[in-house]
């Protein structure tokens, strides 16, 4: 998808806006803002920035590894991210947007110093597929775009760019008809794109922000029309789900 200089430039330069437009929303909230309710069941808005602050760590990881061929430290597993978010989101109102600020601005600081074959590095991610380093910046945009929405804070999917939302209902069509996933068609008119996802299920319509938004777990199904019996559609599996047809799982 990416193999060129241009196309990762494009892409850091979509998760550099990410982060700016993620951190004046995380600037804003304040102390009862950030201890207030989030989009997540059971997670506060501080949660979701400290969980965006140890994603952005984590891609920093990857980046390191594979610039330079070592692991550049110990990596965290799920339960030691787990635990981290849990702290981060304890951190007074003062010090947790500064926390995520430092964390984007260390990935921003370490994709700045990739040199350019390194870029095709595999990696693997925490879930055990491997991919591409170049593909971090992809993750990185989806996580920011859609932990944004999550701040439940006036960002709303109608907001995401129009770029990630191609190549995001891209990915997630993909990887919906590579299993099976019951919708037959699926247009986004805004976007020209119509996709054949499987010979059976509805035929669903809707802005591509909402196809997605309701994919990702984001919107009511109800925002996305159907041509079957009114209300009745499939339920979108666990998102998001490794790239099809992606680089495969890590060995061993
Ligand atoms: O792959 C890792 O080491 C960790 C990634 C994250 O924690 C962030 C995500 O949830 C993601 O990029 O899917």
């Amino acid at each position: 998808m990416f193999g060129r200089r241009s196309a990762i430039e494009d892409m850091a330069g979509q998760a550099a806006r990410s982060a700016a437009r993620f951190l004046r929303t995380a600037d804003a909230l304040g102390d009862a803002g950030l201890r207030s309710p989030s989009g997540l069941a059971t997670w506060t808005r501080g949660h979701v920035l400290a969980h965006v602050a140890r994603s952005a760590d984590a891609y920093v990881w990857l980046l390191r590894l594979a610039r330079t061929g070592t692991e550049p430290g110990p990596r965290a597993d799920a339960a030691a991210m787990a635990r981290a978010v849990e702290e981060g989101a304890a951190l007074p109102a003062a010090e947790l947007p500064a926390d995520t600020r430092r964390s984007l601005d260390r990935f921003a600081g370490e994709v700045g110093t990739m040199p350019g074959p390194a870029w095709d590095t595999m990696v693997t991610a925490l879930a055990g597929w491997r991919h591409p380093a170049w593909y971090v910046l992809c993750r990185c945009v989806r996580e920011l775009e859609t932990h944004h929405v999550d701040l439940a804070a006036g960002y709303r999917t109608a907001d995401w760019p129009e770029a990630y939302v191609a190549w995001a209902l891209e990915e997630t069509l993909a990887a919906l008809a590579a299993r099976g996933f019951p919708l037959s068609r699926v247009t986004a008119a805004d976007h020209g794109r119509t996709w054949e996802v499987s010979p059976e299920g509805p035929a669903v319509t809707a802005p591509g922000h909402v196809l997605l938004g309701w994919l990702s777990g984001r919107t009511p199904a109800a925002r996305v029309i159907g041509d079957g019996e009114p209300g009745i559609l499939p339920v979108p599996p666990p998102w998001p789900q490794p790239p099809v047809p992606g680089w495969g799982p890590a060995a061993g």
